[in-house]
């Protein structure tokens, strides 16, 4: 299914929502400088080559080759959530030393001459970017083809200055111009790589988390991300998949009303996505249980249970949380459910659950976030997890790793 144009329209369709909020864009600006300083030590600078005919007196020719980075160091990096456009970026106090050979030389019909020195170009620049998400191959993409490089600073040192001046005069403008060129190029067609290649490890990060054995969560985008002044929010299939079959959402109505602002981060389930999700898991054999052993009294009799999971499975929970029973059963017996379900059963399945929870987070590794104060809210139709959290050393290591693969 491609992407929706219409948010609204695209929210029958839409499973989960995950909000982040400006404290949680604060958290991860506070990593950009690293992502930045990875994108440009990680660029390629092109050799550039080039030519000028004089008239009557031959041609000079030209090339700046080996374009390397060093001591580079990042100032400060500020952001600005603009609402309905995309997010502001400034990086400023950028210092770096560029260094490379510079190829040069004349020719005419009398005479070739050549030679190649050394340069080295001090610069303190600002990096500007403002990135737009949109929905690229069924995921969120981001455009930061908006991006420009303020150069404060551009000093040319060539080799030990042993050359003559009037070389220096000549290429001067020749190397400041080429080195602008050739770096505000490559920087930012690495930035753009890097902040999708950022915006794809946390979609795989977030798929991986759902998927465990055969089940699986499909979260590929319904639309287009929304930005507010104080908020990004992703709208999600949440489709479960299991044994070659995939859970259908039609109606499962989200509205921005349903998540407030003062969390860093919300996850929006619609118990369309939760459901088919705790099916697979029961189908998968996930939930089995026998409680053997326990004793009750109903009325004047006291009944072993021999296996309680046979009551519970002609047992089923009625919308308001009291149990039904499925036959129809006399007043003594369905009095005898009701308290073996009540005192015995749920508490057990709950401290069960609790138990089988927490180990299906840890092994999704949610242990390895630093996941401040979390919050399950069931409510009518879906349920919110809210939270907010540190950004974990290591998930900035894997995500370089994969930046500079
Ligand atoms: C019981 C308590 C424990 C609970 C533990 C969690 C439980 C969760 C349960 C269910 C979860 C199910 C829902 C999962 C759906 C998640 C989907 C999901 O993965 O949603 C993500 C979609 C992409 C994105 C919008 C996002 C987050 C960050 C955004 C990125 C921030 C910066 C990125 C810029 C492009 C970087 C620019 C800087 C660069 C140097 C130029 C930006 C904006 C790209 C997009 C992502 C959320």
């Amino acid at each position: 299914q491609r992407c929706l144009q219409d948010p609204v329209s695209a929210y029958r369709f839409t499973g989960t929502v995950c909000r982040l909020t400006h404290p949680a864009a604060v958290v991860l600006n506070e990593k950009t400088t690293k992502v930045i300083e990875a994108a440009f030590q990680h660029a390629k600078y092109p050799s550039v080559k080039g030519e000028k005919s004089l008239l009557f007196v031959g041609r000079v020719t030209y090339g700046l080759e080996n374009l390397e980075i060093h001591n580079l160091s990042i100032g400060r990096s500020a952001f600005e959530l603009r609402a309905g456009e995309g997010i502001a970026m400034e990086i400023s106090n950028v210092s770096a030393i560029f260094r490379g050979t510079i190829q040069y030389g004349y020719g005419s019909w009398l005479v070739n001459l050549g030679h190649s020195i050394d340069f080295e170009v001090d610069s303190q620049i600002d990096l500007g970017i403002n990135p737009k998400l949109y929905c690229g191959k069924g995921k969120v993409a981001a455009d930061t083809s908006d991006c420009y490089l303020n150069f404060h600073k551009l000093h040319l040192h060539l080799q030990g200055d042993k050359e003559p001046n009037w070389l220096k005069k000549l290429f001067t403008d020749f190397i400041t111009f080429t080195v602008k060129l050739v770096v505000k190029g490559q920087i930012c067609k690495e930035i753009n790589k890097v902040a999708n290649i950022l915006a794809d490890f946390i979609q795989d990060t977030a798929e991986d988390f759902l998927s465990d054995g055969d089940i699986s969560v499909d979260i590929g985008i319904t639309t287009a991300p929304v930005i507010t002044a104080n908020y990004i929010e992703s709208y999600h299939k949440g489709l479960t998949k299991y044994n070659k079959t995939t859970a259908v959402i039609s109606d499962s109505a989200f509205h921005p009303s349903h998540l407030t602002e003062n969390r860093m981060l919300y996850f929006w389930l619609s118990d369309q996505v939760l459901n088919p999700l705790v099916t697979a898991a029961h189908q998968d054999g996930r939930f089995q249980l026998n409680i053997t052993g326990a004793e009750i009294t109903v009325s004047t009799q006291t009944v072993t249970f021999l296996h309680l999971e046979t009551v519970l499975l002609s047992v089923t929970f009625s919308e308001n949380g009291n149990f039904r029973s499925d036959a129809s059963l006399d007043e003594v017996q369905s009095e005898f459910i009701r308290e073996a379900v009540e005192k015995i059963g749920v508490p057990k399945v709950l401290s069960v659950l609790e138990v089988e929870i927490t180990r299906v987070l840890d092994k999704q590794g949610t242990n390895l976030f630093d996941i401040e104060n979390p919050e399950v809210l069931p409510r009518d139709g879906f349920v919110v997890i809210q939270m907010d959290f540190g950004f974990p050393h290591h998930l900035l290591v894997q995500f370089l790793k994969r930046t500079l693969q």
